[in-house]
């Protein structure tokens, strides 16, 4: 198990990481999901003992990374699928590794079978893609068949075939009662991988939940109504009406409502009621992805000026409050309280520390495999 405890690093004045306490659980996938420069890395490398946190501490299996008995024998690391030596066949950078920590030669072509590289074992790196240069990472991770698996951004460059086979890998992995924590951007991925999920923005825990209390809370239904548009007093009385039923009400930007709270039927006969005639009364429901975007689009360091959220979320007319972040204490109206669940808490979002503020960009990850205990800043 790897445990956190109030970690945080201050890069200067910058906070890359504030407060963090986790767990991450054997026998399961444990997706680590975050904006770019959310300190998932950061995270990573404090875990690894490659960076020192500033204060809190996090331990694996109880020890600090560089305590730990053996250490390359119990966790196994891909953070930076292209720090290999370019010039080494990927046989000989993973002999190399071996060596380093006394493990057999044939666990090598072991591992290269399973990572699906033995056809161009003997081929120099530099000439891999992407894509083959995750999987020869990969195989670093799991040369000593470790009990623990760390995993940064795994699918990163890889084509549908290579994501679905990292998938299954990851899933197999924890089948066998190994510890597997993987950061990734993409919500969508993880949901299909991950049984737990640890979402941070900015450094700071948003959410610490299974997976499927995380889309039990975040993708609710909700009801939108629409009133003529020629009669907008039609509106407001049917805002109020079903307001007054307990129903949360938010405009949309094309006129529309978004009704949470109520069932269909029941904003059906509010309107009756009330003598509103209704142009449109439709069930939807708010994806995993979107209610991912809502909870960190607060905490995202880096967008475009021309920010493709902006078409993925509608914008809020003007006036209307952005969603709460579930657990703040208020049902938002795309996200109802989760359920009660040691396991999965929503945690409030504490307020940005000094220096909290976007920082200069992201910067280059670490080497690959966890080989040097030493801060690698
Ligand atoms: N050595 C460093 N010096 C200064 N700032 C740093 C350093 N390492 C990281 N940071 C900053 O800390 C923040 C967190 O970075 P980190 O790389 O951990 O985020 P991330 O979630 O892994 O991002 P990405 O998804 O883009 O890889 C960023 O603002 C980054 O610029």
């Amino acid at each position: 198990m790897i445990e956190a405890v109030g970690l945080t690093k201050q890069y200067g004045d910058k906070t890359a990481v504030y407060n963090l306490s986790f767990q991450v659980r054997p026998g399961a996938v444990t997706g680590f999901l975050g904006p770019n420069g959310s300190g998932k890395s950061t995270t990573m490398r404090m875990i690894l003992g490659l960076d020192n946190p500033t204060a809190g501490h996090v331990t694996i299996g109880g020890y600090p990374y560089r305590r730990l008995p053996n250490a390359a024998r119990q966790v196994g690391a891909l953070l930076d699928a292209k720090a290999v030596h370019g010039g080494r066949s990927a046989r000989n950078h993973l002999l190399s590794l071996a060596q380093l920590s006394g493990i057999p030669a044939r666990r090598v072509d072991e591992v290269l079978g399973v990572v699906g590289l033995r056809d161009v074992a003997r081929a120099r790196s530099k000439g891999f893609s992407l894509g083959m240069g995750q999987r020869l990472g990969i195989a670093g991770a799991l040369l000593g068949d470790p009990q623990v698996l760390l995993f940064d951004e795994p699918v990163n460059g890889l084509d549908p075939e290579g994501i679905l086979w990292v998938r299954n890998l990851m899933k197999a992995l924890a089948a066998e009662g190994r510890t597997v924590f993987v950061s990734s951007h993409l919500m969508s991925e993880m949901a299909l991988t991950a049984d737990h999920l640890i979402v941070i923005g900015r450094g700071q825990l948003l959410a610490d939940m299974g997976v499927r209390d995380f889309i039990a809370a975040n993708s609710a239904g909700f009801a939108r109504v629409r009133t003529p548009d020629t009669e907008p007093q039609l509106r407001e009385k049917l805002t109020s009406a079903l307001t007054e039923a307990g129903g949360q009400v938010l405009p949309e930007q094309d006129g529309a409502l978004r009704v949470t709270g109520l069932a269909l039927p029941r904003i059906s006969d509010l309107a009756h009621e009330a003598d509103v005639r209704l142009w449109e009364l439709s069930p939807h429901q708010a994806s995993l992805e979107e209610a991912y975007m809502r909870m960190t689009q607060g905490a995202v360091d880096y967008r475009s000026t021309i920010d493709q959220r902006a078409g993925f979320q509608q914008p809020l007319p003007p006036g209307a409050q952005p969603p709460p972040v579930p657990g703040q204490g208020q049902p938002g109206w795309y996200a109802p309280p989760p359920p009660a669940n040691p396991y999965a808490h929503p945690v409030p979002v504490p307020q940005a520390p000094p220096g909290l503020a976007p920082g200069p960009g992201a910067v280059p990850a670490p080497a690959t495999a966890p080989t040097k205990p030493e801060d690698a800043r």
